[in-house]
């Protein structure tokens, strides 16, 4: 039971309505018992290589808003390899519960995760799932005063034109089943990847500039709790 000082938020199955307001999911549309690429293709997709492979085109943006940065300093597209180890959870009154420490953004740029194949340990024990933390974003607060101009361009802390602080109250928490991904949209406030059972590595899809805050800001978070465990399947 959450106390009055805590937010307690139920993971639930990750799906693309329901992630839609902070980005895409990633996953296959075909069965994992499917061995032949079906004819005609579904709508939304086309056949291709000789017809041994069925392709869907942009399943996910790669945006890049770099331009209106307060430097306007350019980025690069850039790939990373993430090996997200499992996390440990607490237990309380029987429920699995992940605290919530640190919430980040990419204040312009999608950020995508894509899981590479589980490791062959997941044949002896379930592959690792990833509980998806998001969160809107409240308004800006208000600007401070202006300060004298300084050679650097200023930046105020969580101010941007995707938004301010965190909306904890509104927090949500998805389970991403073993082979799904995730795009989070331009700005979209999320947790560090949090990976329950087994290690899963992910390639990781961003634009950067290299510089600090514009490429990533972030939030210090207590008192938001995440009751993982008896979270079902999502029905795709
Ligand atoms: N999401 C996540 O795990 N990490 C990042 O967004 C990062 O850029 O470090």
């Amino acid at each position: 039971m959450a106390s009055l000082q805590t937010i307690e938020i139920h993971a639930v199955p990750l799906t693309p309505t329901d992630f839609a307001p902070f980005g895409t999911v990633l996953f296959s549309p075909l069965p994992p018992s499917s061995t032949t690429p079906p004819l005609p293709p579904p709508s939304g997709s086309i056949s291709a290589n000789q017809g041994t492979a069925l392709k869907v085109s942009d399943i996910a943006p790669v945006t890049s808003t770099y331009n209106a940065s307060p430097s306007g300093a350019p980025a690069k597209p850039s790939m990373s390899l993430f090996s997200c180890f499992p996390r440990t959870l607490r237990t309380s009154n029987g429920q699995q519960i992940f605290d919530v420490q640190v919430l980040e953004r990419h204040p312009f740029t999608t950020q995508t995760f894509i899981p590479l194949a589980s490791p062959s340990t997941a044949t002896t024990s379930p592959a690792g799932e990833a509980i998806i933390i998001v969160a809107p974003t409240l308004p800006n607060p208000p600007r401070p005063p202006p300060s004298p101009p300084t050679l650097t361009p200023y930046f105020p802390q969580l101010q941007s034109k995707n938004g301010g602080p965190p909306d904890l109250r509104n927090l949500k928490a998805f389970v991403a089943e073993p082979g799904m991904g995730v795009t989070y949209g331009v700005g979209t406030w999320h947790a560090p990847m949090v990976v329950v059972g087994q290690r899963v590595d992910y390639v990781v899809v961003q634009h950067i500039s290299g510089r600090g805050e514009e490429d990533c800001q972030e939030v210090d978070v207590q008192g938001v709790e995440i009751v993982v465990e008896g979270t079902e399947r999502a029905k795709l």
